[in-house]
């Protein structure tokens, strides 16, 4: 087992500019599951993060709450949280593998003011972890972090090394546990009606010319015969979508998770990826039949409007901050399980002064999520929607402190709260969208959740 050391670092953080000394120490481990890893930690439940890229690449657990950047605020929020992480590690020293990252999300829009189960959620939301667990190309590196306003906390460090050696020791089991599904006892489609007239509205709006595209969304409320665990339908999340990026985020009593084909943005080192994510079909019975809904998709005038829109803001926001900008012409598809969408990648050379939190506070919500134009959307789905958004169709991802880092779109999503759960999606309303195809498209998009979660829409 290598080992390494950093000696303590004292940096000062926060408004208050309190005196705090950063404890830090990672090391190098055989291979473990993320998983058990994760559910290792249940004394930490609540403050637990779980996080895999689309490539399987990187993987990221964290596990207690070293320390919380949070913040109600608006369009400063990014900021906010871009300044606290930058006094907080400016003094540590940094190798790719061995730093601490930086985990969590903003909200969809701070400004809605719909009352439900995001009510206690902040509208940005980060942590450090206590116990964070790094697995990236194949190396497993835990890393212990330990903040403190204290002198003296080598008790406190030696106490925080044994427990990282039983979660570890936890982890590395030779079968991963397998977890049944949940079983539930009913499934709700909250304001349907209203919902489907929502759409016929914003489509008259678009047709008026007070916006180009909107994306609705609405919701299903599912309930449990008992409380549901994190480590359970993160389990299901795992096996059951594997060409996405998984996700779930534990704050107090809920858990945040989904599987997102749709990347915000990445950084890695001084290169900027985007993707533009819009216009769908379901998958084909057969592979014939799923290659010509594909062609389909590729040459179908309403969707291939639904993804113009995204790729010209992502482009325009791009060349605002990055040079050698490059923009494939014509969308690809991205098939996965249950659904096929249009695809562009977008890439870039970050220009020297911007950074991954600042693409983010530009690019979103892109119109794959919000519209066209920005606040005439956002204005329409605060008036429509039945739902306060939370963190889905939101950014969530990490940061280290060398400013590398990845955001998705939390797409394919749904809250857990104890013994019920909300799923979330929607779609890209533009003139020629009609209720019910809107409203199909959106039972495809609860497909991998509602799986997860042990349900099915008559697949
Ligand atoms: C809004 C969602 O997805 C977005 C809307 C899409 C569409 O309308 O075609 C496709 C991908 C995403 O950009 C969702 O999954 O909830
Ligand atoms: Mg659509």
């Amino acid at each position: 087992m290598q080992q390494k050391w950093y000696n303590a670092t004292e940096v000062e953080v926060g408004s208050l500019n309190v005196k705090r000394r950063f404890y830090m120490e990672t090391i190098e481990v055989n291979r473990l599951s993320a998983l058990a890893f994760f559910a290792a930690g249940e004394k930490y439940k609540g403050e637990r993060y779980f996080w895999q890229n689309r490539e399987k690449t990187f993987t990221l657990v964290g596990l207690g709450h070293a320390y919380t950047i949070e913040n109600n605020t608006g369009h400063t929020r990014y900021d906010e949280v871009a300044q606290e992480w930058k006094q907080l590690t400016k003094n540590i020293v940094k190798e790719e593998d061995l730093q601490p990252i930086l985990f969590g999300g903003f909200t969809f829009d701070p400004q809605n003011k719909t009352l439900g189960e995001w009510s206690a959620f902040p509208h940005s939301f980060f942590a450090v972890a206590t116990f964070q667990l790094v697995i990236r190309h194949d190396k497993a590196f835990v890393s212990i972090h330990y903040i403190t306003e204290k002198e003296n906390s080598a008790q406190i460090f030696d106490q925080l090394r044994q427990e990282r050696d039983h979660l570890i020791h936890a982890a590395q089991v030779k079968e991963v546990k397998t977890y049944e599904k949940p079983v539930m006892t009913s499934y709700q489609e909250p304001y349907k009606e209203e919902y489907l007239q929502s759409i016929q509205q914003v489509t008259d709006c678009i047709k008026a010319g007070e916006a180009q595209k909107v994306v609705i969304a609405r919701s299903l409320a599912l309930q449990f015969e008992e409380k549901v665990a994190s480590p359970q339908i993160l389990s299901h999340v795992i096996h059951e979508q594997p060409e996405s990026y998984l996700f779930g985020l534990e704050h107090d009593d809920m858990l945040f998770f989904g599987a997102s084909p749709e990347r915000l943005v990445k950084v890695e080192e001084g290169h900027a990826f985007s993707s533009c994510v819009a216009g769908s079909i379901r998958r084909g019975q057969t592979s014939d039949e799923d290659k010509e809904l594909g062609q389909a998709l590729l040459n179908d005038e309403k969707n291939l409007g639904e993804h113009h829109y995204v790729v010209e803001m992502i482009t325009e926001t791009f060349k605002k901050n990055c040079s050698n900008v490059k923009v494939p012409k014509q969308p690809k598809l991205l098939k996965i399980r249950d659904i096929q969408h249009l695809y562009t990648p977008v890439e870039g050379i970050l220009n020297k002064d911007a950074t991954i939190l600042q693409l983010v506070k530009h690019l979103h919500p892109t119109p794959a999520l919000g519209g066209v134009p920005r606040q005439e959307a956002m204005e329409m789905i605060r008036a429509f929607e039945q739902m306060n958004r939370g963190l889905y169709a939101a950014p969530i991802g990490w940061v280290d402190a060398d400013g590398n880092g990845e955001f998705a779109v939390a797409i394919r999503s749904a809250a857990l709260v104890g013994d019920r759960a909300f799923l979330y999606a929607g779609g890209g309303i533009v003139e020629d969208s009609t209720p019910q195809s809107e409203y199909e498209e959106t039972l495809v998009k609860f497909r991998p959740m509602l799986r997860a979660l042990g349900g099915n829409l008559g697949e």
